[in-house]
């Protein structure tokens, strides 16, 4: 499909948008009047710009408050549209966008509307351009499709017809299943945008809080299938009205977006795989990884982290399993974690401690084709990592993940040696008197800044397929932290993606502190927390108190045994419940760089985070 996104989705000048949207390989943009309006240039500069970028413009938007209004209006409203068709015409654009009127002064009458709408596109015919018409959600007369379609309709003019924007349709729960009944030579122009679910005004919705397809909560995959079945061959276009991309930086935005996009059209195109064949070619990858667990975590370190994170490890039980036969790599084991501590100087892992300090730089995600997951990851966008491969090394497929670290793809049938046994000399024999019981990788928490959060939502489901679970506010005691988990469909692979919205919590210092997005604890699951607990504490780890209060609380929240609380009370040990299931877990409190450990215990089903209990971590992470 012909690729587009419109100017007000980057932040930057309207010259800097147009190279990171070329940068991004798009084929055209939408301009967004203001862009122009502020542009120190003319249009043919404009339009000069776009050519030498291999940009086409296609479409001017918006005009406002043309249609359904008294006669005076109205003809002024013509003289308007002539100077702006004078701009089309002198940059290149062929399309203008007419959004629904919001003017007090707008009559409900279908028929007058279709009359003035008819009369512009006359005029623009005589120019050789064309008007879409397009609804806005809080439009004064019409704010569906299937209204302005049936003024279009009316109308009937060849150089008229209807603008689609998701936007509009999926927040007012209007049904986008009538789209396909609408001939697709008379939609101008597809407009895709999606957006977290909000109970608030739809126009502060619309212009804040817009992000892309597979960002937020709006079915936009049915939404272009619809219009596709309506035999739609036009541009494939983003709106994105967003406060946080107005402020990230535009080639970071850019590339988001593309990713999107060819996410959405691969989407469509599993579902539409069956049908007649299209007049359209959607962009069709190889197919997502089928992850099976996080194999291994990998910290940057230098040799003094090295020293100090391996004396937390074995106190937290792990065993020291392995050492790199030609670097300064060290495997720690313990049940099936897998922890990879590199202090290696001129690597990857020793740049990223440079700039972060002591810091995870890596993960492994057990897959059965790692080749065709990186190039899953390469076809949507991510950066493939090539690090050297010595002989007799297994060569692990890498990409890299928004914020820099790596993502390695480890083959399944590798089995829990396989990758090791190569590159490092074990040493293991078996668990010894300091294990804890401490099995598997539960989940990885990330700190993010706040223009990392959306990138991470599409990155996790367009890249690694793990789909997004609810967002959730929690309150550290200097702000507020909104925090989503991302899993695979079985659940052996789970981010925690926290954002802090206040420069003053815990999460936001460290992540200044670190300089950018990282990891900000890790989570191991074991099957008796009571028993790892006991056995952690004789090793000498410190885990972050809580308040007797969480716990005389917890027994007025939540029916428990009496012998359980008081258990969880003399343990430190937080609980949550849930239809699914039970989570008891604990912290512990930070290594350097603010970087922690959680234990877990899941009973049942249970399949969140104890985001519950977040509060009191923080809350006494604050008063220690
Ligand atoms: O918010 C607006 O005014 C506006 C303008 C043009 C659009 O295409 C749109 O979806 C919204
Ligand atoms: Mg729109």
């Amino acid at each position: 499909m012909h690729r587009s996104i419109a100017t007000v989705s980057l932040s930057g000048t309207l010259r800097q948008k147009l190279e990171a949207i070329a940068a991004a390989g798009f084929d055209g943009f939408e301009l967004f009047e203001n862009d122009f309006i502020q542009f120190n240039g003319s249009a043919a500069t404009l339009g000069a710009i776009a050519r030498d970028l291999g940009l086409s413009v296609d479409l001017y938007q918006p005009f406002r408050d043309f249609e359904a209004m008294p006669e005076l209006q109205f003809r002024r409203s013509l003289e308007r549209a002539e100077r702006k068709f004078d701009l089309m015409q002198a940059m290149g654009a062929r399309l203008m966008l007419c959004c629904s009127n919001t003017s007090p002064m707008a009559v409900d009458d279908p028929a007058r509307a279709a009359a003035q709408l008819h009369a512009l596109a006359e005029r623009a015919a005589q120019r050789g351009l064309r008007v879409g018409f397009e609804a806005l959600a809080w439009g004064r007369c019409t704010s569906r499709y299937g209204q302005a379609w049936d003024i279009v309709r009316r109308a009937d003019h060849p150089n008229l017809g209807l603008i689609l924007d998701s936007f509009h349709t999926l927040s007012l729960k209007d049904d986008p299943a009538g789209i396909a009944d609408i001939p697709g030579d008379k939609i101008f122009f597809l407009q895709m945008a999606d957006a977290p679910l909000m109970a608030m005004d739809v126009l502060q919705w619309a212009r804040h809080h817009r992000s892309f397809p597979g960002q937020g909560d709006f079915d936009v995959v049915t939404f272009l299938e619809k219009t596709l079945q309506a035999g739609y061959t036009g541009p494939l276009s983003l709106e994105i009205f967003n406060d946080v991309f107005r402020e990230t930086p535009n080639r970071r935005t850019a590339v988001d977006a593309m990713r999107s996009l060819l996410y959405l059209e691969s989407q469509v195109r599993e579902r539409l795989d069956d049908a007649a064949p299209r007049a359209v070619t959607l962009f069709s990858p190889p197919p997502l990884p089928d992850l099976s667990g996080i194999s291994f975590i990998e910290f940057a370190v230098d040799e003094a982290a090295a020293a100090s994170l391996g004396a937390l490890l074995q106190q937290l039980g792990f065993r020291r399993v392995g050492q790199h036969r030609s670097k300064a790599v060290v495997l720690y084991r313990q049940g099936d974690v897998h922890l990879i501590v590199n202090a290696q100087p001129d690597s990857f892992a020793r740049e990223r401690f440079d700039a972060h300090g002591a810091s995870v730089c890596a993960l492994g995600l057990r897959t059965d084709d790692p080749e065709a997951a990186a190039e899953r990851a390469v076809a949507m966008r991510s950066q493939p990592h090539h690090s050297p491969v010595g002989p007799g090394e297994v060569r692990v497929p890498a990409i890299v993940a928004p914020g820099g670290n790596l993502v390695h793809f480890v083959a399944s049938a590798l089995g829990r040696d396989g990758l090791y046994a190569a590159d490092f000399v074990l040493d293991d024999d078996g668990p010894g008197a300091s294990d804890a019981g401490l099995q598997a990788i539960d989940h990885v928490a990330l700190g993010l800044d706040i223009d990392q959060l959306d990138t991470w939502v599409l990155f996790s489901r367009a890249v690694l397929g793990l789909e997004p679970g609810e967002s959730l506010e929690l309150a550290d005691p200097f702000g507020l932290i909104r925090s989503r988990g991302v899993a695979n469909a079985d659940r052996s692979v789970r981010l925690v993606l926290n954002v802090s919205l206040s420069q003053r919590t815990r999460t936001a210092r460290t992540l200044r502190r670190s300089g950018g997005g990282a990891v900000h604890h890790i989570a191991l699951r074991c099957d008796d927390i009571f028993e790892s607990v006991a056995h952690l504490r004789a090793n000498g780890v410190a885990f972050v108190p809580i308040s007797g209060n969480y716990h005389d609380d917890l027994a007025t929240r939540i029916d428990l045994d009496g012998g359980l609380i008081e258990r969880m009370r003399a343990a430190g040990v937080l609980f949550d419940r849930s239809p699914a299931g039970d989570y008891l877990h604990i912290y512990t409190e930070s290594f350097e760089n603010g970087l922690f450990f959680e234990v877990v215990q899941r009973v049942d089903d249970y399949d969140a985070y104890g985001a519950i209990n977040a509060p009191a971590r923080m809350a006494s992470q604050a008063q220690s």
